[in-house]
């Protein structure tokens, strides 16, 4: 029976104790890492070299194995990596299932302790006063631009951003029915309603829409009502007796969103990505233009540029502007000094590597 495969699979045998010797070695030079890590109270997370090292092994990878998996294999490797240097927990908006806990999984694998929160500001709050390490927080949307609660929460909560990242997101709707024509109320966030606007419209025009605080109310809301259905990843369901009634219900397939990694620190090291900066203007013509010209002088691109209303000053506002540089090295002083004197405040939410989707 085994004989086709008999030699193969000695092969493979011999291939995967070598690896177990090299995994185990690489396991130990973490650990040393670790050590040295703990000794100057270096961050455990280091999303620069990670990504640095992954696109060396794409660079180096001559196949049959696709980049692709490579990644994933990689993510899972430095997951335990940094599992072992040092229990690392990470802060997102629950339950189990959500996409917050799926990008934080994509992006740093499974060996991490997800603590579940229920509501974004207990994300930011967790991170704020050390309840843990890290956090993931949705920051935008592709179809329905900035995610205006974290962007608030950054106003009133000293966090810093990592690293950021992209996730796919495909919503389904999970119903207690047997079909859509059942359905009475649809319980979720509002960033999915807003993303499912058209398919809802079109294909579930009789319900309710109900918005709620978090995925998980929307869920526990729906166990409620007979004819109650929520908006969700694909596997939220499984566990609460609900049935996937529609299947990537979104409005256009192509649907991202960008992810914050939150800490309580800034950490300066090497040259990253981004940085994503909030400030407020002097209430004068032409404070914003500044501001923008001092980029374009600099050759900066900017990516990203919102406001949000000051809570606490009514007709005040302030201003996120993501931009493709690191403004935190040295070179980039004479930039932050123009942009110090332009503003009437100025915080540097942090200087941060993009991990690709
Ligand atoms: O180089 C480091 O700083 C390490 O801690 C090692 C390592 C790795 O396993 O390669 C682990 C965690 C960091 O996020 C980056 C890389």
């Amino acid at each position: 029976m085994n004989e086709p495969f008999g030699k193969l699979r000695h092969q493979i045998d011999e291939v995967d104790s070598q690896l177990l010797q090299l995994l185990n070695k690489r396991a130990a030079l973490s650990l040393e890492v670790g050590t040295i890590k703990a000794k100057g109270k270096f961050p455990i997370l280091n999303p620069k070299r990670e990504k640095d090292l992954v696109l060396n092994l794409e660079r180096l990878n001559t196949g049959p194995l696709p980049n692709e998996h490579l990644r994933r294999i990689y993510r899972e490797i430095m997951s335990s990596s940094r599992r072992l240097q040092a229990p690392l927990t990470v802060a997102y908006l629950g339950p189990k299932g959500t996409f917050s806990y799926y990008a934080g999984v994509e992006a740093l694998g499974s060996s991490l302790d997800y603590i579940p929160q229920r509501d974004l500001e207990s994300v930011f709050q967790a991170v704020a006063f050390g309840k843990t390490r890290l956090g993931i927080v949705p920051f935008e949307n592709s179809l329905n631009g900035g995610v205006g609660q974290s962007m608030d929460l950054f106003l009133r909560y000293d966090v810093s951003i990592q690293a950021e990242t992209y996730s796919r997101i495909s919503h389904c709707l999970h119903g207690r029915t047997q079909d859509l024509e059942s359905v009475s109320h649809i319980f979720s966030h509002p960033q999915a309603l807003a993303q499912c606007t058209r398919w809802l419209r079109n294909t579930v025009p009789q319900a309710e829409l109900v918005p709620t605080v978090s995925t998980g109310a929307a869920v526990e809301l729906a166990l409620q009502h007979p004819g109650g259905a929520v908006i969700g990843h694909v596997t939220l369901g499984s566990g609460a007796t609900l049935r996937c009634l529609a299947q990537d219900i979104q409005d256009e397939p192509d649907n991202w969103t960008r992810f914050l990694i939150l800490t309580r620190q800034p950490y300066a090291g090497e040259a990253r990505d981004k940085t994503s900066l909030l400030l407020t203007l002097p209430d004068k013509p032409g404070a914003l233009q500044r501001v923008l010209t001092i980029f374009s002088e600099a050759h900066i691109n900017m990516t990203k540029l919102e406001s949000r209303p000051l809570r606490f000053e009514k007709w005040k506002y302030a201003f996120f502007i993501d931009v493709q540089a690191d403004l935190s090295v040295p070179d980039a002083q004479p930039v932050m000094d123009r942009l110090r004197d332009q503003s009437q405040s100025l915080r540097v939410l942090g200087s941060y590597t993009t991990w690709s989707a």
